[in-house]
């Protein structure tokens, strides 16, 4: 609500405010610059805003300390990075097992392999990322994102990187998956396909500056 984020002196950016209840499926759109991943950085408490506030539930993001934030991002957030962000030394079942040791989850090899099984990905487990193609570097990023259980799965420009088939896929794979979780997912995309299959929409073409 009232959320304005400031990128150093320059850069103000003022959003609309935003309520969404729980298991809603969202599109952030608008052109580059925009101000699409500075919201999505906010929304998972990686940046806080000079004024407003962002809420999950109950949970005050933006009031609670940085160990608290981290703890919310932990349990709470999935993200999906454009680039997927895996590491490169590592298979996928250990990249997915990564962040829920990092996070203290119990059990994190064996919700890894659900995790990896449940995105049709058990059998290339063990390969690294760069034994893998695009769309199955993609879906263990989204195990990844989504192992933990998280109630907000964030995630930037999905099918960046896709030919038209694979981006469909790519957006049954996340909207089944959120669904399934009964998360809330929030899109940033330039895609028409993925904007118009999304219920919900936050255009911020008419400029959130200042
Ligand atoms: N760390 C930063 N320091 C200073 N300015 C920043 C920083 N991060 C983003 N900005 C500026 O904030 C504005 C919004 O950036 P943001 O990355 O959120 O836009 P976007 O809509 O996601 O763009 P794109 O579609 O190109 O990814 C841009 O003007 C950008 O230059």
């Amino acid at each position: 609500m009232g959320l304005r984020v400031q990128h150093g002196r320059e850069v103000t950016l003022s959003y609309p405010d935003l309520d969404l209840p729980p298991g809603a499926q969202l599109a952030v759109t608008g052109p580059s610059g925009t101000g699409k991943t500075t919201l999505l950085h906010t929304l998972a408490g990686l940046l806080t805003p000079q004024s407003g506030e962002v809420r999950l539930g109950d949970f005050n993001v933006t009031a609670a300390s940085a160990a608290g934030r981290d703890l919310f991002r932990r349990r709470s957030v999935g993200y999906v990075f454009q680039d997927f962000h895996l590491m490169p030394g590592l298979s996928a079942l250990e990249n997915v097992e990564l962040g829920l040791r990092v996070a203290g989850t119990a059990n994190p090899r064996a919700l890894a392999e659900r995790a990896l099984a449940r995105l049709d990905l058990a059998h290339r487990r063990h390969h690294r990322p760069a034994q893998l193609s695009t769309g199955e570097r993609q879906r263990v990023a989204v195990a990844r994102a989504v192992a933990h259980g998280p109630a907000l799965l964030l995630v930037d420009e999905p099918t960046a990187h896709l030919d038209r088939d694979r981006a469909g896929a790519a957006l049954e794979l996340l909207q089944g998956t959120a669904s399934e979780l009964g998360a809330t997912l929030i899109v940033v995309t330039h895609d028409p396909l993925v904007a118009g299959a999304l219920p919900q929409r936050l255009d911020l073409s008419a400029g959130v500056r200042g």
